[in-house]
């Protein structure tokens, strides 16, 4: 005669059950190291003096004492010094594989938009000839300017059904949707988005990082995508861009790690809308048991990459705050999850919107260094908005 359990065993989930039970307030997040589902505030994680590793480490174990039985500290942090931060430990957690390429239902092809681009595309295309101006003053080497586009539809959009068709169209993605809802907003407000871009992943004593830096759209002709390719790995521009990227990522990490692998040339990777230079840069850490050595604090120390910001980061961030229309929020800050052993997977805040019922602000920027072309810059950021646009069921609007 068997013996009954007395445990009740872990549920498993598929990652495709967790993009179903997905509710607006919910965090999500998935890539291809699995997907994780979060309900509820156990506690808000607000940073100290020390940033915001330290109080999530506190936090975690708080709750854990509290009785939360997978403490985790999930959500988005903005781009500029002092942003808003989006951190919560939930109260509860699910967690699956990665997805495989989700069911999702198809935009409603019958709703009607209004676009209004912040600023007029042309502005955004003299604003990158002023940073290439602060260029060749010699005291800048590379900044990344970003554009806006406003939609607003004639009805609320559903961000469930948006967040699916994201993970549908790219399952390696790093897909996210994160409740920001700030006091004074008429409805939730969600950041939502399928980044390529892995700013840092930790596994036990092992990192990761992904950044990317040097861009083409994507054609959907073979023949055309091979010469593109081509072209990326061929283009001292887009090369030299590149090596400012991955080389401050590299030094960053070198801090806290004791081998670092860091590839000699860029490979290029696809989105289903853009090619990128890329580079894989690993890491064994030093420390792990140091709260600034988890997925979290790393991800603090390497933001904001000259992938989202430039070099020297200080003059970059001036040049943005003087040439872009628009504060950019959570854009290109870090969404992603780290738990209590430090683990954990954040992503860069690219190809991403924030929906506040009938409105939807997406972002898109382009590293601009000396070479750059302002139309063939307003032409990137024109397909990177692809990822959200298709996803909204709309084609190129600006
Ligand atoms: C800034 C964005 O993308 C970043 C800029 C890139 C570039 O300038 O080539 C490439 C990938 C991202 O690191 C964006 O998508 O908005």
């Amino acid at each position: 005669m068997s013996t009954p359990a007395l445990v009740r065993p872990t549920p498993v989930h598929r990652a495709a059950d967790l993009l179903a039970a997905y509710l607006t307030g919910s965090f999500y997040f998935s890539s291809a190291r699995g997907a994780l589902l979060a309900d509820g505030i156990h506690t808000r994680v607000r940073a100290d003096a020390g940033g915001y590793a330290p109080a999530a480490a506190q936090a975690m174990q708080a709750a854990r004492a509290a009785g939360v039985a997978d403490p985790v500290v999930a959500g988005a942090v903005g781009f500029r010094p002092g942003a808003r931060a989006d951190l919560v430990v939930p109260t509860v957690v699910r967690r699956a594989g990665a997805p495989a390429g989700a069911q999702a239902p198809g935009a409603d092809a019958g709703t009607a938009w209004t676009v209004t681009p912040r600023p007029e595309p042309a502005d955004y295309a003299d604003a990158v000839g002023r940073a290439l101006e602060l260029i060749g003053g010699g005291d800048l080497h590379k900044v990344v300017l970003a554009r806006c586009l406003e939609l607003t539809a004639d009805a609320p959009v559903p961000v469930p059904a948006l967040l699916a068709r994201l993970v549908q169209a790219d399952p390696a993605a790093y897909a996210f949707a994160v409740d920001v809802t700030a006091p004074g907003d008429p409805a939730p407000r969600t950041l939502v988005g399928a980044s390529p871009e892995l700013l840092v992943s930790r596994r036990g004593a092992t990192v990761t990082a992904n950044p990317l830096a040097g861009s083409a759209p994507r054609s959907g002709d073979d023949a055309t995508d091979r010469e593109r390719i081509a072209r990326l790995l061929d283009s001292a521009k887009d090369l030299g861009e590149h090596a400012h990227t991955a080389a401050q990522v590299a030094d960053v990490l070198g801090g806290f790690c004791v081998d670092l692998e860091v590839p000699p040339r860029p490979e290029v990777i696809g989105t289903p809308t853009m090619w990128h230079l890329s580079t894989r840069i690993t890491g064994r850490l030093a420390d792990p048991a140091d709260p600034a050595s988890s997925a979290l604090g790393l991800a603090e120390a390497l933001h904001p990459t000259p992938a989202v910001c430039g070099v020297p980061a200080d003059r970059a961030l001036s040049a943005i705050v003087d040439l872009e229309a628009e504060d950019r929020g959570h854009y290109a800050g870090l969404v992603g999850w780290t738990g209590p052993d430090g683990d954990g997977e954040w992503a860069v805040t690219i190809r991403s919107a924030e929906v506040c019922d009938r409105t939807v602000r997406l972002f898109a920027g382009a590293g601009i260094v000396a070479g750059s072309d302002p139309e063939a810059e307003l032409a990137e950021t024109t397909a990177k908005f692809r990822t959200l646009l298709r996803a909204l069921g709309l084609g190129d609007v600006a």
